[in-house]
């Protein structure tokens, strides 16, 4: 059967042997995500090979930071720190984070926080609450616990942040490789409007990489239709997506952008916590399922799988149990 979803599998210079390449290929994989955000230069070309080794003929998706926070490296030989709720952390700009600092990983966005401001780290898998707020550090106690690893993202609903340019350093020197790489797609994190997107296309021009907008923050849900003008295609991520909006909303968000990318022939890719609950666990929920039908009903090009193939235990599992529930789907809503 001829699958009008495809599967995109995110892939890291940590696990891109030709054993894993094709186990998740001959499960399903049609295209390969790398984030730019995870690897430098280096690492990237090292995937870009792996993946034209091993698996030959598979689309290369690059991811950018774009104009996003992180927090940055762990201190040392550190694999994660421990944040319970009630701990007093510090907020320090382009510090190393340990179990008392957590460095953020752009000048000027400390200097923007105020005191009772929100500071929701990990797509929303920690959170804290910034206590008192004096230029470049901020002291911040724990409201929502976990544990933190290097470069996590970092989400500030209630800040008014300093204009951060659309395309940083680091993503100009990614975008040069995957240029020179000749791959064939750039997901452009956090675009707000059109420009940011032209300001990608102005680094591309040249090449034939198409162009995607990361849709995951507010203002490209205000500004859609100029982004979805601009842009070959768009992302809906729904990770960070889930941090600036209330994810009882990401449905509805999800379905307009589908429609409305369909009519204008652009094609969609929605990302995150698909099959989440295999990370852990070698078989999917219902809910994950019907996720996925649902997504196909909609006509949605591309589904993407990020952390469940990135590091979770049963990558070729997952990819199997989408592309099963992909043709189940397809089978059924095309036969209505
Ligand atoms: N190249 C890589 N090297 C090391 N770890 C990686 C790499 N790519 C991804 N990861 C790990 O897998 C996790 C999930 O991957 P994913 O690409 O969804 O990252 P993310 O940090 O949540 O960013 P985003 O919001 O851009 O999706 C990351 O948080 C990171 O811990
Ligand atoms: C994929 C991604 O960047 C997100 O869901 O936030």
């Amino acid at each position: 059967m001829k699958r009008l979803t495809d599967i995109m599998a995110t892939v890291t210079d940590l696990r891109c042997d030709r054993h894993f390449l094709t186990s998740l290929r001959r499960a399903g994989m049609d295209s390969v995500r790398i984030n730019s955000a995870h690897v430098d230069g280096e690492g990237l070309r090292r995937i870009i090979r792996a993946v034209r080794e091993h698996v030959p003929g598979t689309a290369i998706l690059m991811d950018t930071k774009g104009p996003e926070i992180r927090t940055t490296q762990l201190s040392g030989t550190l694999e994660s720190v421990t944040l319970a709720v009630g701990d007093e952390v510090r907020l320090a700009e382009c510090a190393a984070t340990d179990s008392s600092v957590i460095g953020i990983a752009v000048e000027g966005v400390c200097s923007a926080l105020r005191k009772g401001h929100r500071v929701v780290l990990d797509d929303g898998a920690m959170e804290l609450t910034v206590r008192h707020a004096d230029g470049a550090v901020a002291e911040a106690v724990v409201t929502l616990g976990g544990e933190l690893g290097s470069r996590k993202t970092v989400n500030l609903p209630d800040t008014d942040l300093p204009p951060i340019p659309a395309v940083s350093e680091r993503d100009r020197c990614a975008i040069e490789v995957a240029v020179e790489e000749r791959i064939d797609m750039i997901a452009h994190s956090f675009v707000r409007c059109a420009a940011d997107v032209e300001a990608v296309r102005a680094l591309t021009a040249g090449s034939d990489i198409r162009i995607f907008a990361k849709i995951e923050c507010r203002e490209a849900i205000r500004n859609f239709n100029g982004i979805l003008e601009a842009a070959d295609g768009i992302l809906v991520a729904r990770g960070d997506l889930g941090t600036q909006i209330d994810v009882a909303t990401i449905p509805a968000v999800q379905h307009k952008a589908c429609a409305m990318a369909r009519a204008a022939g652009k094609p969609v890719i929605v990302s995150t916590q698909i099959l989440t609950s295999m990370i852990d666990h070698p078989y999917p929920t219902r809910a994950e399922m019907t996720d996925v039908a649902f997504a196909v009903r909609d006509g949605v090009e591309t589904l993407l799988l990020t952390g469940e193939t990135a590091q979770g235990s049963f990558p070729a599992e997952c990819v199997d149990a989408m592309r099963r529930c992909i043709e189940a789907s397809q089978t059924y809503f095309t036969s209505l």
